[in-house]
C-alpha cells in the first residue's frame, strides 16, 4: 500500500473552518470513503474468534506507563458516545486508522471499569476496538450532546473522504509531472477542480437535509466550530414485493398462525411481539426470553442474505415480529406502532434492518429526527414484500406504523424484523478449564447452555490460568479448572488448597467486574483415580463451595460433574465413607416458608418453618428474621437440615428452648429404598426418632424440616475476655476465679443464659433486656472478677439483633481439617459432686495447650427423656461440652471421664470406641433401626449407625465390597431423583 506524505493543504480547500482532527496519522491509502471501511479492514479481516474480540495488533494504548485518568477538563464528552466516567476515560489510539479517542468506561460493556487497575484496562483494551472506527455507541442525536460526536463522525467520514481524493489526485497530478522543474500552475488548477469536486460530492450526498449550523461551544468545546447536518443514509433502502415463493410462504402463515393460537405473543403497546434468536431488547420491550430461531425462519434469513447481498458478519440473528391484529374501523389504536428509531448499540453498525411484512398492506412511516428538520416520507408496504433500512440511518430518523385513518377497516398483518445483533452481545458459552473439559458436552434444547449457542473452549491448565479477559462478551462462562492444582505434588498442606480457592475467588472477582450480565458456572473438580488426591479434592469443592456461598451467590457451582470415576472414589472424611457417593444437597428444592396455626399429630403450633434438606442457615435466620426465636446452629454455611440436626444440633439458646432435634415437627426422607416418606410422632415415629441424633446421613436423605418457632424475646450478647495466654504474664489469679465462678454456677445457673466460653473468656447470651441481664446473678459475678476486658455489650428485640443479625454472624470455620476437632460431655453430677475435681481438670488444661472452646448445657435440654431421642443419653445430663483442637486435652477427658460420651457434632474423627461414646444406651436401637431403614447399608459414611468399612486393605473386604455400595446407591440415586 502506498504511504502518501501528506502536504499542508491551503485554506482555501477546506470547505469551512474545521480541519480533520488527524489526517496526517491516516497512513494506509486506498478508496476509503469513510471510517466505516478502515473498520471494514479491521474486523473482517482479522480471524476473530466468536467473542468478537479482535486481534491485539489493531489497538494500542497510549502512555501505558502512565495509568493516569485523562485530566478532569478534557474528559466532559471525550468519548465518542457523549458520557464520561468521572475522570476515568482511557485514551485509546487505533494503530490503523492513527485516531485517537478517549473512551467512558461504560462503552463495549466495561461495568465496573472504576475498579480495575490500569494495567488490567490496558490489557483488556487491546482486545478491543476502536470505538471511532467501529462501536460508537450512539445515544440519541438531537437531544444528547453525543448528537454532536455523530454529525462529526459523518462529517469526518465524508471530508477524510474528499481528503484521500483530493491527495491521490494530487499525487497523480505529480505523477504526471515532468521530473522538474514542477509546473505549480497546473497543480493549482486540479486543487481548484478537485475542490468543486469535493461541494458538489457533498451538496449530491444532502438528501434531505437543510445546512444546518450548531452553534458553537454548545457542547463546551471549541474543536467543533461549525456544522453541517449531512446524512447520505435513506430512512429505507430497498423495497420489493412478491419476495417468498409460494411455499416457502406457506410454511411462514402456518408458523405465524400457530404463534397465534398458541397464544405466544406478547402484548405491546398497540400491536403483539415475539422474539426469536438473540434477546433484542429495546424501550418498552416485553417480549419474553427468545427461543431458536425456526427453521421457517432460518430459510426466510438464507433467501435475504443471498437477495440482498449480506455478508456472513451481517447475517440476521435477532427475530422481532410484530403482530398487528385486525381491526373493524371503530378502534384504530389497537394496531399500531409509535415512532421510533432502532438504534439500541447492540445493532451491528453496519447492518441492514429488514422487514418481511405478511397480510395486510399497512402504511410505515418516517421522519426525520432533528427538530429543524421536517421531511417525512411513507411506504406502504404489501402482503410479502421486504423493505431494509440501515442501522445508520437509525440515527437520523424515525419510523413507525401509524393507526389506520380513523374509520378505516384493516386487516390483521406481521411484521417479520431481521436484525444482526453485535457478537460481543450474543448469547454464547465459555469453557474455560483443563484437559478434562474435551469431555464436556452441556446443555441440550433450546433454553439451555450449549446446544443452540456457539461455544468456545479456552485451555487454561490451572486456576491462575484462567484469563478474565477472556470472558468479556460471553453470556455463559463455564470454569473447569483445578485438577492439575490439586496433585499431590503441589500440595503440601490443606494451606495450599486454601490459597488455589483463594486465588479462584480473585479470578472470579475480576470475571465479575468485566462480565456483569454473564451466567458464571464454577464446576467442582472431578474425582481422581489416585486416594490422597481425592483429599485434595474433595477439601477443595467444599472450600469453593462455601467461598461461592459467601461471595458469589450468582454463581453456580454444578452442572457438568460426576462422582463416579471408574476406579477411585471421594477418600473419606468427616461424612464421606470409602467408595461411596455424595449426594450434593446445595441446590436441591428450597422452602425457607413460615407456616402459622401448623397442625399435626393431633398438636398445634403457632408457627413454624419449613427448610429444605440443602438450606443453610443463613437462610433459615433471613426467613425468620426478627419475629420469632428460632434454634439453630452458629454458622450460617452450616446445613439447617443436615448433620447439624441429625447430631443433635445445639445452640446458644439450647439452655432455654433445648436441642435442635427438640425443635422438630416432621422430616420429609428419601429413605434407603427411594420413598419419599414423613417422619414424625405420628408418622414413622421410629425413625423420626432415629434421625433425631443418630447422626451423619445413615437413615435416609433429609429433604425438609419442619422446626418449631418460639416467641421473639429480648436478648443480650456479652463477650468478655478475662486474660490472654499468648501474654507472657497472663493474669493467672482473674483467670483462676473465672474457673471458680463457672464451675461454682454452671449446674445451678438460670436457663436464661446460654453461650460458649473458654478457660479465660466468655460469649454468653442472656434471654431478656439489658437491664435485667445487668441485673442477673451471674452477670455481676462476672463483672466482679475484676481484671477483665468487655469486648461487647449488645442487646436486641431478638436473639438475632443481639447476635447483630444474621450479616455479623460468622460461618463455620471447624471443618476444616487442620481444626483436628475433639469434644467431649462433662456430666452435671461429676461437676456438682467434684467441682475441685473439675476445676482441677480445667486448670491442668490451662497448663497443658488451653485452647478450648466449650459450650455451656443443660437447663431444657434436661427436660427430655433420655431414651425420647437418638442423642447420647449424656447430651441430657450434661453440664458442659467442651471441645477442643488439643488431643492431649480431650485425651486427659477421656481418661478422667471414660464413659461420659463425645459431642457427635464436634467428635474426634478417630474417637476411639466411638459407637459407644457417641451413642451410649442409645446405640442398640439405632443399629436396630438402621437394618430395618437401611438394609443393605446404601447410606454408609464414616462412623455413622452401621458404618462399613470399604475399600481397607486391612479389613480383607476389600474393592469389591465398594462395588456394591456403588450399585446400590445408584440404583438409589436413579429412585431418588425420579422422586424428585
Ligand atoms: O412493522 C413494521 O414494518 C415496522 C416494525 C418495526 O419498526 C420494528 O419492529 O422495530
Ligand atoms: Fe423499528
Amino acid at each position: 500500500l502506498l504511504v502518501v506524505p501528506v502536504p499542508p493543504l491551503p485554506s482555501s480547500l477546506m470547505s469551512s473552518k474545521q480541519k480533520p482532527q488527524q489526517p496526517q496519522q491516516h497512513k494506509t491509502a486506498g478508496a476509503r470513503s469513510s471510517p466505516r471501511n478502515l473498520q471494514k479492514l479491521d474486523i473482517r479481516s482479522v480471524n476473530s474468534p466468536s467473542s468478537g474480540t479482535l486481534s491485539p495488533n489493531n489497538l494500542s494504548i497510549l502512555s501505558p506507563d502512565s495509568p493516569k485518568p485523562i485530566n478532569k477538563k478534557a474528559k466532559k464528552s471525550a468519548c465518542p458516545c457523549g458520557r464520561s466516567s468521572n475522570g476515568r476515560d482511557w485514551l485509546v489510539v487505533c494503530s490503523e486508522s492513527g485516531c485517537k479517542q478517549h473512551w467512558h468506561t461504560s462503552c463495549g460493556n466495561l461495568k465496573g471499569a472504576n475498579s480495575l487497575t490500569q494495567p488490567q484496562v490496558d490489557n483488556l483494551t487491546k482486545q478491543w476496538l476502536c470505538p471511532w472506527c467501529y462501536t460508537v455507541p450512539f445515544v440519541k442525536p438531537g437531544n444528547h450532546s453525543s448528537a454532536l460526536n455523530e454529525v462529526s463522525l459523518i462529517e469526518k467520514a465524508l471530508s477524510s473522504a474528499a481528503y484521500q481524493n483530493l491527495t491521490d489526485s494530487v499525487v497523480d497530478a505529480l505523477k504526471s509531472c515532468p521530473p522538474a522543474p514542477v509546473d505549480l500552475s497546473s497543480m493549482e488548477s486540479r486543487l481548484e477542480q478537485l475542490t468543486k469536486e469535493i461541494q458538489n460530492f457533498k451538496r449530491s450526498s444532502l438528501l434531505c437535509f437543510p445546512q444546518t449550523e450548531i452553534p458553537s461551544k454548545q457542547f463546551g468545546t471549541t474543536v467543533h466550530e461549525k456544522r453541517v447536518l449531512n446524512c447520505k443514509e435513506k430512512p429505507y433502502d430497498y423495497y420489493k414485493e412478491e419476495f417468498l415463493g409460494k411455499n416457502d410462504l406457506s410454511c411462514v402463515i402456518d408458523l405465524l398462525g400457530y404463534l397465534k393460537d398458541s397464544a405466544s405473543f406478547v402484548p405491546e403497546n398497540g400491536h403483539e411481539v415475539k422474539l426469536y434468536g438473540e434477546p433484542y431488547s429495546y424501550t418498552g420491550s416485553q417480549a419474553s426470553e427468545p427461543e431458536a430461531i425456526p427453521p421457517e425462519l432460518n430459510k426466510v434469513i438464507d433467501q435475504l442474505c443471498s437477495e440482498l447481498s449480506l455478508p456472513e458478519a451481517e447475517r440476521p440473528n435477532s427475530i422481532l415480529i410484530n403482530y398487528f391484529p385486525a381491526n373493524n374501523g371503530l378502534d384504530v389504536n389497537n394496531t399500531h406502532l409509535a415512532m421510533h428509531s432502532d438504534d439500541e448499540s447492540c445493532i451491528l453498525a453496519d447492518s441492514k434492518i429488514i422487514t418481511l411484512s405478511i397480510g395486510a398492506s399497512r402504511t410505515i412511516a418516517f421522519e426525520t429526527k432533528h427538530s429543524d428538520a421536517t421531511c417525512k416520507e411513507e411506504l406502504t408496504v404489501r402482503n410479502n414484500s421486504v423493505y431494509t433500512m440501515s442501522r445508520k440511518s437509525q440515527s437520523w430518523y424515525r419510523h413507525g406504523v401509524p393507526p389506520p385513518p380513523p374509520g378505516a377497516v384493516t386487516d390483521e398483518r406481521f411484521s417479520i424484523t431481521f436484525r444482526c445483533l453485535k457478537k460481543q452481545f450474543s448469547r454464547s458459552v465459555l469453557l474455560i478449564g483443563d484437559s478434562n473439559t474435551k469431555e464436556v458436552i452441556f446443555g441440550s434444547g433450546p433454553a439451555k447452555v450449549g446446544q443452540s449457542f456457539p461455544g468456545k473452549r479456552i485451555r487454561a491448565a490451572k486456576v491462575e490460568n484462567i484469563e478474565p479477559k477472556d470472558c468479556t462478551g460471553y453470556s455463559n462462562i463455564f470454569i473447569m479448572c483445578g485438577t492439575n492444582d490439586l496433585r499431590c505434588e503441589y500440595i503440601s498442606s490443606d494451606h495450599d488448597i486454601h490459597c488455589i480457592v483463594d486465588t479462584l475467588k480473585e479470578k472470579l472477582i475480576q470475571v465479575k467486574q468485566l462480565c456483569p450480565r454473564a451466567k458464571v458456572f464454577c464446576v467442582p473438580v472431578m474425582p481422581s483415580r489416585i486416594p490422597e488426591m481425592n483429599y485434595n479434592i474433595s477439601l477443595y469443592n467444599g472450600l469453593v463451595d462455601e467461598m461461592l456461598y459467601v461471595n458469589f451467590p450468582d454463581i453456580w457451582f454444578d452442572g457438568i460433574y460426576n462422582f463416579v470415576d471408574n476406579s477411585g472414589l471421594l477418600d473419606s472424611s468427616a461424612s464421606m465413607g470409602d467408595g461411596t457417593l455424595l449426594i450434593w444437597m446445595r441446590h436441591f428444592k428450597k422452602y425457607g416458608e413460615i407456616k402459622k396455626a401448623y397442625e399435626k399429630c393431633e398438636e398445634s403450633y403457632d408457627a413454624v418453618l419449613k427448610v429444605g434438606g440443602g438450606q443453610v442457615w443463613e437462610e433459615a435466620y433471613k426467613a425468620v428474621g426478627n419475629d420469632y426465636h428460632l434454634v439453630g446452629g452458629g454458622g450460617l454455611t452450616v446445613s439447617a437440615a443436615g448433620g447439624w440436626l441429625m447430631g443433635g444440633g445445639l445452640s446458644a439458646s439450647s439452655r432455654l428452648y433445648g436441642m435442635g432435634i427438640d425443635q422438630v415437627i416432621e422430616f420429609e426422607v428419601i429413605t434407603a429404598d427411594g420413598s419419599k416418606v414423613t417422619a414424625s410422632k405420628c408418622e414413622n415415629d421410629d425413625l423420626f426418632w432415629a434421625l433425631r441424633g443418630g447422626g451423619g446421613g445413615s437413615f435416609g436423605v433429609t429433604t425438609s424440616v419442619h422446626y418449631k418457632l418460639h416467641a421473639t424475646k429480648p436478648f443480650c450478647e456479652m463477650s468478655f475476655v478475662v486474660s490472654d495466654f499468648k501474654e507472657p504474664n497472663y493474669d493467672t489469679k482473674t483467670v483462676f476465679k473465672w474457673i471458680n465462678l463457672l464451675v461454682d454456677s454452671a449446674p445451678t445457673l438460670d436457663t436464661k443464659w446460654g453461650g460458649y466460653w473458654t478457660l479465660a473468656s466468655g460469649i454468653f447470651y442472656y434471654q431478656g433486656t439489658e437491664e435485667e441481664t445487668k441485673d442477673s446473678e451471674f452477670y455481676k459475678k462476672i463483672n466482679n472478677l475484676g481484671n477483665i476486658s468487655w469486648e461487647s455489650f449488645r442487646c436486641g428485640e431478638s436473639y438475632f439483633a443481639a447476635r447483630g443479625g444474621p450479616d455479623n454472624m460468622g460461618t463455620d470455620q471447624t471443618s476444616q481439617k487442620e481444626f483436628n476437632i475433639a469434644s467431649r460431655l462433662i456430666p452435671m453430677d461429676f461437676v456438682q459432686n467434684q467441682p475441685d475435681k473439675m476445676k482441677g481438670i480445667l486448670i491442668w488444661m490451662i497448663y497443658n495447650g488451653y485452647f478450648t472452646f466449650n459450650y455451656i448445657i443443660g437447663g431444657k435440654m434436661m427436660d427430655v427423656a433420655t431414651d425420647a431421642t437418638a442423642v447420647h443419653p449424656a447430651m441430657r445430663q450434661s453440664v458442659f461440652q467442651i471441645e477442643t483442637f488439643d488431643e492431649r486435652l480431650i485425651q486427659k477427658l477421656r481418661e478422667e471421664l471414660p464413659d461420659s460420651g463425645a459431642g457427635f457434632n464436634h467428635a474426634a474423627k478417630n474417637e476411639p470406641d466411638w459407637e459407644n461414646q457417641f451413642w451410649g444406651s442409645n446405640r442398640e436401637r439405632l443399629e436396630t433401626l438402621k437394618k430395618k431403614w437401611d438394609p443393605d447399608n446404601r447410606f454408609n459414611c464414616w462412623h455413622c449407625v452401621g458404618y462399613l468399612q470399604g475399600n481397607d486393605s486391612t479389613t480383607g473386604r476389600g474393592y469389591t465390597l465398594s462395588l456394591s455400595i456403588l450399585l446400590n446407591l445408584l440404583v438409589f440415586i436413579a429412585v431418588f431423583l425420579r422422586n424428585y
